[in-house]
């Protein structure tokens, strides 16, 4: 299968902290691709990479064979890649159609254009009824709505979600989950981070696992949280030895 990420050798340092380093692995057309680990080990930082607001001290990152990587992210939001954020992004005095709209401009000048792109995506988020409400008014789970909502309204092709389920409760999170297969249904490939590990897990292809700013490892996701250096990074060495 053709892969529409590819992600080879990279690295970036902070400072004194090397929050990615030597990362290789691909991103399957059509899949969603968990990225998981835990805090600190260097998932954002390679979401930056990804969508262009870093650009790594090494390697590549290609997306159709392209290099991506290093371009910044209008070239990245005009490739195909959109993100949400870990701590949610929005324009907060603005409605849920403008706030979406803005990302429907990043396609088109014309604002009939824009408003329709956004309605129609509106609706397939399930905000449709909060379209004219101001986005400081809505409920967390309807803000991380918005913000899948505009990422879509800019036509993305690779989805970049960062923790969309962490803090809601497990009747929101599952609203999430639907949205996010009906989002890949759409044909979008999608890579998210997520703590949420029981919600996570039946929902991605595939998991890429970092630690310390390394790949520890890739694959199915039942058999990556049965990988001994896995339960470790996240449980500490009593367990994994259990
Ligand atoms: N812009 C930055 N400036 C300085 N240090 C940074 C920057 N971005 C990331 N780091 C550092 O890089 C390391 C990896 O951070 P990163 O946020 O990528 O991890 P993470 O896996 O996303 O963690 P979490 O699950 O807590 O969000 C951390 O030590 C962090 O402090």
């Amino acid at each position: 299968m053709a892969a529409l990420l590819e992600v080879r050798n990279v690295s970036k340092r902070f400072g004194g902290v090397q929050a990615n380093s030597d990362i290789s692995f691909d991103v399957i057309q059509g899949e969603i691709l968990g990225l998981i680990g835990p805090n600190g080990a260097g998932k954002t930082s390679l979401f930056n990479s990804i969508s262009g607001e870093v650009t790594p001290d090494s390697g590549e990152i290609r997306l159709d064979g392209q290099r991506i990587s290093g371009l910044g992210p209008v070239e990245a939001t005009k490739r195909g890649i959109a993100r949400t954020f870990q701590v949610v992004r929005s324009f907060d005095s603005m409605t849920v159609l403008e706030n979406v709209m803005v990302g429907a401009f990043t396609r088109t000048r014309r604002a009939a254009a824009a408003m329709a792109e956004a309605e129609k995506v509106i609706d397939f988020a399930g905000l449709t009824g909060r379209i004219d409400t101001p986005a400081i008014s809505l409920t967390p789970p309807e803000k991380r709505k918005l913000e899948v909502a505009r990422a879509l309204a800019t036509k993305s092709r690779l989805l970049l979600l960062d923790e969309m389920l962490t803090g809601l409760t497990p009747a929101e999170a599952q609203s999430g989950v639907q949205l996010i297969r009906d989002v890949r249904d759409q044909g979008v490939t999608i890579i998210m981070v997520e703590h949420v590990m029981e919600v996570l897990l039946p929902l991605i292809d595939r998991a890429v696992v970092l630690n310390l700013g390394k790949v520890l490892t890739t694959g199915a996701p039942q058999e990556v949280v049965k990988n001994p250096e896995m339960i470790r990074a996240y449980l500490g060495d009593r367990y994994a030895a259990a």
